[in-house]
């Protein structure tokens, strides 16, 4: 029986361009589970890190309403002081850019230990040296002792990140969101930082969030994938079912968009346009409508929900049933779908 860690309900974050507010997230609800690694994934601009920041209420000038539940608490509602007792303790952050996520001017054992001493105030200075050096072992870095004194330029890229990863597990939280965390990395090392946040998962049962382009990626971590389009979520469904059956039209075309050694992709898609500017967002209908011109206007809900066409499977808009792409034979497709 699945166990959730936190509880998304109606959540829209608004950001203030001029005189109005635009919601980058937009009624999006959603639950993390124990042990349970969610991906999300969308091209760039379609909200995942306004979502990521939302929950650790991160936005310092984004209008935030719904709910986010977390041990209990709506989050929504919480004061810094109470937000900060569970940030850095109960939620753990993965940044994209592991530079500025520590500070230049002090050692790693220093930043990791301040870590552990916001929450522990009794924590002795032995036992604090000695548990940071017990997370950088953990995080896979040689020498720790020797990296405990060292300060983040003189790290690489991948050791950096391992540094951010222990500072986020450093107080064994239930809730670790990832934002994007190898972006900033080598090809070579980003499977390493991605093999260690699953270990991790695995060895800790907490609830995951990783926020990804990366679809390889999703495949191979996730446990449940959303796909976010213009703010909203189009689709979720457990990994097999989004791959095996991808319905929304939108998660189709990121699959189609990607080159694989699968005889049956015929060409690979490229999605039309981009996904418009925060205050240009269709805020009415089906907001992927316009990337898909080919399909009729009468396809698309007048104000699209979520679906669930089979249990924990749920889409966007009622679309999905006439779509295809347009190289392909729309008799066939429908044949597959229905
Ligand atoms: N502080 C802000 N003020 C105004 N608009 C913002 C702010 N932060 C994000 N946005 C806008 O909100 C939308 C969603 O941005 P967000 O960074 O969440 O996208 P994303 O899916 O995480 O993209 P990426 O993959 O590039 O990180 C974008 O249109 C972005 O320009």
């Amino acid at each position: 029986m699945s166990e959730p860690v936190l509880k998304i309900n109606h959540l829209k974050t608004s950001f203030r361009i001029k005189d109005e507010y635009f919601a980058a997230v937009d009624d999006v609800s959603l639950t993390v589970n124990k042990n349970e690694l969610l991906a999300i994934v969308g091209e760039s601009g379609c909200g995942k890190s306004a979502l990521a920041f939302s929950i650790m209420n991160l936005h310092t000038r984004a209008k935030i309403e719904g709910e986010i539940t977390f041990k209990g608490q709506n989050l929504v509602n919480l004061s810094t002081a109470e937000l900060n007792k569970l940030r850095g303790k109960n939620m753990g952050m993965i940044f994209q850019d592991p530079l500025t996520a520590l500070n230049p001017l002090m050692i790693i054992g220093d930043q990791i230990g301040e870590i552990l001493l916001i929450h522990n105030k009794n924590m002795a200075v032995n036992e604090r040296k000695q548990r940071v050096v017990e997370l950088l072992t953990k995080v896979g870095i040689p020498r720790p002792e020797h990296v405990y004194t060292q300060y983040p330029h003189e790290l690489s890229g991948g050791m950096r990140q391992r540094v951010v990863i222990a500072m986020a597990i450093a107080n064994n939280p239930e809730l670790l969101i990832a934002d994007e965390p190898t972006t900033a990395l080598d090809v070579t090392i980003q499977s390493q930082i991605l093999d260690l946040i699953k270990d991790l998962k695995e060895e800790s049962h907490a609830g995951v969030i990783l926020i990804t382009h990366d679809l390889g990626v999703v495949a191979e971590m996730a446990d449940r994938v959303a796909v976010m389009y213009a703010g909203q979520i189009v689709e979720i469904a457990d990994v097999y079912t989004l791959f095996e059956n991808p319905l929304h039209p939108y998660t189709r075309s990121l699959l189609n968009s990607v080159p694989t050694t699968n005889e049956e992709q015929s060409k690979l898609h490229v999605i039309q346009g981009v996904v418009p500017a925060l205050q240009n967002l269709p805020r009415e209908g089906c907001r992927f409508g316009p990337r898909i011109p080919w399909i009729k206007e009468s396809a698309h809900e007048k104000n699209p929900v979520l679906h669930e066409v089979s249990p924990g499977h749920f889409v966007r808009c009622t679309c999905y049933k006439d779509f295809h792409f347009p190289h392909e034979d729309k008799e066939e497709k429908q044949h597959v779908i229905s």
